[in-house]
């Protein structure tokens, strides 16, 4: 299986669990692989025989810029499900990072694979 990915997308959003966090966006740093067959658009060079990976981002800073999720474990699942069903990838392994959420600490968040790998 071949992977196309997105890394380092910065989304500003509404997440946590605490009074001040339902009140002020956060940055969320998603890094994404999407399984993929590469073959027939290295074969055809045409962007409709391949996933646009322009699109999936549009879509993820449309989505996520306009959710308010308590918990980052539901910001992933959600996420994963929308990619998987919309953009009909079979598998992905999704990391969403939370960064600076936690003082003396640089990151913290969830990695998540959903779907068949083949
Ligand atoms: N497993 C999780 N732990 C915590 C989360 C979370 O989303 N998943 N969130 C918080 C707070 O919102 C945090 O980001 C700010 O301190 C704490 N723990």
């Amino acid at each position: 299986m071949d992977i196309i990915y997105l890394s380092d997308l910065r989304i500003d959003t509404i997440i946590g669990i605490y009074d001040w966090e339902r009140r002020v966006k956060q940055t969320v740093i998603i890094d994404i692989e999407m399984g993929a067959d590469i073959r027939a658009a290295a074969n055809s060079d045409n962007i409709e025989d391949t996933l646009n990976y322009k699109n999936v981002a549009k879509r993820l800073f449309a989505y996520i810029g306009e959710s308010e999720f308590e918990l980052v474990e539901t910001l992933a699942e959600k996420v994963a499900e929308l990619i998987l069903t919309e953009f009909k990838v079979p598998w992905l392994r999704l990391k969403v990072n939370k960064q600076g959420a936690v003082r003396g600490v640089r990151d913290v968040g969830v990695i998540i694979e959903r779907g068949q790998k083949s």
